[in-house]
Formats: C-alpha cells, structure tokens, sequence
C-alpha cells in the first residue's frame, strides 16, 4: 500500500497540486499563475472530482469532469449523445511512481462517475501502456496533416458564394459555436466544449500562455450571412526573407462543403507559406480531394487519439444507434478494475432504435472483453481487428459479420476538443 494520502483536493491547494503535475510533466513548476488562469480554474474546478496523494506534499494529481460524448446516430450520418467521464492532469511524481498511486487515484474515481450514471469514461493518452489495464483502449485515432503550398496548389472552388473575414478574437466565439454544434454533431467522439475551453482555446481574457502568439482569427460566412467555417492560425519562428513558413492551425472547423473548401482556398492563397500544418484530426480528412495534387496533402502521423472505457453497458450500447436491424447477445468479459461492465447483455438495435438490457440466461452469440467493446463502440476499430488480438470469441455462427454490420458507420470517430 502506498505511504501517500490519497485524498481530493480542495481549490485552495491548486497551485502546490499544479506544481506536481507540471513537474511530472516535465513543465516548469514555477510557470507564473495569473489570475485569469487562477479564474479559469476556479470556474471549473469541482473538488469531488479532484484528485491528488499528499505525503507531506502533493505527489500525484487527477481529475475529472462530466461531458457528453458524441455516439453513432443512425444512417444519416447523424449523432446522438451519452454522458461521459473525461479523465485529465494525470501525474504521479518521479519519487511515488509504481507504487500503485494511479491505481488508487482511478479506481474510485471510475466508481464515482459510474454512480454518478456517466455511462463512458474518455481520456487522451500520455502513453499507450498505462490505460490498458484499467480497461480502456483507443476508440478514434488521430492524424496529423502537412499541405505543401511550394508549388501552389488550387482546391476545389466552393459551388455558391463563401465570404472570407478576419476577425478580432474577441469576435471569433459567436461565429465558432454555432459551427462548433454542427460539425460535433457530423461525427461520433466529440465532447462538448464550456465557455471556459473556447476562451482559453483562443486565448481571451488573458488566457495566451505567455510567448504564445495571437492567433489570426478567419471565418466563412455563406450568402445567408450564416458561418459555415473558421480557422486560427499562427506562424512559427522564422524568417520567411530565408525560407517561406508554415502556418499551424489552431483551429480547422466546417460545417459545410462549401466552407471547407473557402477556407482552404483562403489558407493554401496565403503569401510567404511555404505550408500548413494541421494536427489531432480525424483519420478521414478528405484532403487529396480537394487539391490539385492531392500528394501535396500529407497525414504524416496517425495514432491513438481518445481512448474510452465502458462503464455501464446497458447504457452505452443503447445510447448510439446501429447501421443494420439485428439482435444480439454479447458477454462481456471485464477482467480490469472492478469489473463494473461485466455480464451478459442482449443487444436489440435498428438504425432509429436500441435497446440493450442484462439477460443473463440468453445464449451467447459473441463474448468479447470490455476493452474490445470500447474499441469498437464509436466504429473505430473493426470487430474483426480485435477477434484478431484475441479479444473476441464467436459463439454463434456469423456472429462476428452481423456485429460489424452493425456497426458500421460512414465517418471515423474524432475528438477535435483536447483536454
Ligand atoms: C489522461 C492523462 O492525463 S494521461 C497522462 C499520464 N501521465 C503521465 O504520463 C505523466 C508521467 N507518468 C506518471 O505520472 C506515472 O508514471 C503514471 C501516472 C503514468 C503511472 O502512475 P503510477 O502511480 O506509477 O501507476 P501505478 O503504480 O498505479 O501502476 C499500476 C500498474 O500500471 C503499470 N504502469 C503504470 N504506468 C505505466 C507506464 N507508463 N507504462 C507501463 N506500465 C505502467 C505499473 O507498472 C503497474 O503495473 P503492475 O500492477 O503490474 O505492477
């Protein structure tokens, strides 16, 4: 057992619990705390999802905070959506590593957002070995893009008329929301952002990290006046005199064709670019399609992007809706924590229906591990991806196939919203 005191943390210790987690994080412990970020913290904080171990100073920190996730909505590509537990700020110090301090941090903590009816858990992982264990795995991955602008390159030109602005960042949210509720809701694997979040994205009210550029703010508009699209970006160091710069993007978001297609012809159009880079997004971004030379649109790094745990199955599995009518009966097998997903479940699903309760008598058609069933519950990964890690047995003929069929959803799952 560890010597540390595993205990919540109140709001009035946040700075000697920061220090730890930015320590451990290889940060600067001393980075300055102003008071616009002591505010953001304190709009958010919630001591009952706070966590830390204190041995005579704070040596571990997590937290939580309720969120809801979107879930597969049916075949319209729509989405539905189920409440979640977002797991974040996960340190334990170089002094009390291995002793069982994540352990004893997390696993009352996933027992509290059980209770607390969370049906989900969702985290980002700092590496791939730590989660497994607890009984999560990686639901949506993530791509990084390069575009090279050197020789330029033309996108597809919108079909009706996109107005291109600038904007302060000051004026940016009431563009970025409406578009933000949209596109959330056109893919599974999105949490939902608070005002805090969209102001420390941008950097309002004081928020910009110091050394940290203004972000340039752009919004598209369509004929109707509405936003259909903005972006933030900003240049690294350089000096373009030498070699022209990359542009990073802080914020890439569409609502529509015709917006994603404007602001990339706005983007790609900029002089002294020599690029752009734009990171953590969705496996499937349709790049190639959309410039002339379509090698020119590089996904230099897809990985592991949210990783998601089932906490309460029942729930889940009814949340989202399923490509195909089918009936099945899957046992869940939950060997990590304390087991909270395990038994057996008969799923009854149709593109506008589902309804998944414990029927622990039924016959099985597929047994599967939790982690296998959080692997493929935003149609992230194929079922056959894990009958191949070993994951899932098939009890019942065809059962695999029917599950995928399913399943099967027309976009990846991406979770756009870091925390
Ligand atoms: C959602 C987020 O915030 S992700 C950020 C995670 N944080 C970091 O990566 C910061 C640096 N690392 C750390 O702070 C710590 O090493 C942590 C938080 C990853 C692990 O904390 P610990 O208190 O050491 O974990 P704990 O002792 O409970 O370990 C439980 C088990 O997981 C294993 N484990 C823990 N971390 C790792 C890891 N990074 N790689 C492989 N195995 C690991 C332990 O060996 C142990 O296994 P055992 O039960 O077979 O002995």
């Amino acid at each position: 057992m560890p010597a540390a005191e595993i205990r919540h943390v109140p709001f009035e210790e946040i700075l000697p619990w920061l220090r730890t987690m930015r320590t451990t994080f290889l940060d600067d412990p001393a980075t300055p705390f102003s008071d616009a970020q002591r505010d953001y913290f304190k709009r958010q904080w919630d001591g009952e999802r706070s966590w830390g171990a204190y041995d005579g100073r704070w040596v571990a920190t997590l937290r939580t905070f309720g969120t809801t996730l979107t879930v597969p909505g049916g075949p319209d590509g729509d989405t539905l959506v189920v409440q979640a537990d977002a797991l974040t700020m996960v340190s334990v110090a170089a002094t009390h590593r291995r002793q069982g301090l994540l352990t004893g941090m997390l696993t009352p903590s996933l027992d509290e957002a059980r209770a607390r009816g969370e049906a989900v858990s969702v985290l980002r992982a700092a590496e791939w070995p730590i989660y497994g264990r607890f009984g999560y795995a990686p639901a949506a991955f993530a791509a990084n893009y390069r575009v090279v602008a050197e020789p330029p390159v033309r996108v597809v030109p919108p079909r009706r008329p996109v107005t291109i602005r600038q904007v302060e960042p000051a004026e940016l949210l009431s563009h970025a929301l409406p578009v933000f509720e949209a596109i959330r809701r056109q893919r599974p694997g999105q949490i939902d952002r608070t005002e805090p979040y969209w102001h420390r994205r941008i950097g309002l009210d004081g928020l910009r990290p110091a050394g940290q550029r203004e972000p340039v703010c752009i919004v598209a508009i369509d004929e109707g006046g509405r936003p259909v699209g903005f972006t933030t970006w900003s240049a690294g160091e350089g000096d373009w005199f030498e070699e022209k710069m990359e542009l990073t993007l802080g914020e890439f978001m569409a609502s529509s064709s015709d917006g994603y297609r404007a602001l990339w012809t706005h983007l790609l159009g900029i002089d002294l670019i020599r690029g752009i880079r734009w990171i953590e997004q969705a496996v499937d971004e349709p790049l190639e399609w959309l410039i002339s030379d379509g090698r020119a649109a590089r996904r230099e790094l897809t990985r592991d992007g949210l990783w998601l745990r089932i906490l309460d199955v029942e729930a889940a599995l009814a949340a989202r809706r399923y490509a195909v009518a089918d009936r099945l009966v899957v046992e869940v097998v939950d060997g990590d924590g304390l087991g909270w997903a395990a038994g057996r479940y008969t799923l009854d699903a149709s593109p506008s229906h589902a309804e998944c309760i414990r029927t622990p008598t039924a016959a099985v058609d597929l047994r599967l591990s939790q982690r296998a069933l959080a692997a493929v519950y935003l149609s992230g990964n194929t079922v056959r991806s894990q009958v191949l890690a070993g994951l899932v047995d098939e009890e019942s003929p065809d059962a695999v196939r029917r599950f995928e069929a399913m399943l099967a959803a027309d976009r990846a799952p991406a979770n756009v919203s870091p925390f």
